[in-house]
């Protein structure tokens, strides 16, 4: 069995936490295994004890104590630190050669994925120098359906990550219940306050970029009709994104996603067990940050 990795991304709040805990529940029912790996150095809690961790690297709350960052800077910088002890990295790594699976839970900052190169310098690592098959989720919660232009800018967020992040990835809408209770009318959930029902859904899950761009038209000044245009037109013209929805508290709606992401990584067809490479710590520690 080769070793897999599920990189879990998505702003602050889509339900990151949630969805690792509740893939690491449904395969253990399966009777599989898989390993959590808290990336996120201002995590609390979590459901599922990490297997490895940041935080017993670098704390993001000392960060911003000793270098006196604010949570931002302070978050860049444990990730770059960590990118300089890869030896610790390495040895977390090894230490979880027989798990396999790792579910990586990651900060909500989206910056870290759009904006600087630090997490996909981790990603080549873990693709090239421990042969990771890695699969990207990107989170956006279905409250970004309220209206066409927020749609937009979640999506172009998704869109980034994937250029940026260059694996296979898996864009999930979720909190799909909030949407279900909407469409019910018995609870004032936020797709209910926003007045979508479930099939109205379906445009944001597949977008029709003529849909969008009419009722992105009607919410923003005419001086920005081209932009909107241009802007669904770049969504279309790429294909490139769309949203598998996601309720993480349904066990089937997890189970479907799994699935994705198993294929995704093709997992479990058969191939030797490749050792992991030697490191060329220079690689990676030397790089520009590009922060
Ligand atoms: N209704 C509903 N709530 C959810 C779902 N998934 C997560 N939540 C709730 O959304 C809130 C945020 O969830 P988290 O899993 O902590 O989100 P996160 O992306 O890890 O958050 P950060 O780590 O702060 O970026 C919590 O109150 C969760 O209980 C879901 O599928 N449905």
């Amino acid at each position: 069995m080769g070793r897999y990795a599920v990189l879990v991304t998505g702003p602050a709040g889509s339900g990151k936490s949630t969805l690792c805990s509740s893939l690491i529940t449904h395969a253990q029912a399966q009777g599989r295994s898989m390993h959590l790996f808290n990336m996120d150095p201002a995590a609390e809690n979590f459901e599922y004890e990490p297997s490895i961790d940041i935080r017993d690297l670098i704390s993001l709350e000392d960060v911003m104590d000793e270098m006196q960052l604010g949570p931002n800077g302070g978050l860049v910088f444990c990730f770059e630190y960590l990118m300089n002890n890869l030896d610790w990295l390495e040895e977390q790594l090894n230490n979880a050669f027989e798990t396999d699976y790792l579910i990586i839970d990651c900060p909500g900052q989206i910056e870290l994925y759009t904006h600087t190169s630090l997490l996909s310098r981790f990603v080549n690592l873990l693709t090239q120098n421990f042969n990771y098959r890695l699969c990207a989720l990107y989170l956006l919660e279905s409250n970004f359906v309220d209206d066409a232009p927020k749609f937009f800018a979640g999506t172009l967020s998704a869109m980034s990550t994937m250029i940026n992040l260059e694996v296979a990835q898996i864009n999930v809408m979720s909190k799909m219940d909030l949407v279900k209770r909407g469409e019910t009318g018995e609870t004032k959930g936020l797709l209910g306050r926003a007045g979508r029902t479930g099939k109205d859904m379906d445009r944001f899950l597949e977008p029709d970029p003529l849909l969008l761009v009419g009722e992105a038209n009607q919410k923003t000044n005419p001086r920005f009709h081209a932009l909107n245009q241009a802007i669904v037109q770049l969504i279309d013209d790429f294909s490139m994104v769309s949203f598998m929805p996601l309720d993480a508290t349904d066990e089937e709606s997890v189970g479907a996603l799994l699935s994705h992401v198993d294929n995704a990584m093709q997992y479990g067809e058969d191939e030797e067990p490749k050792e992991p490479k030697d490191m060329d710590m220079g690689d990676f520690a030397d790089a520009d940050n590009e922060v």
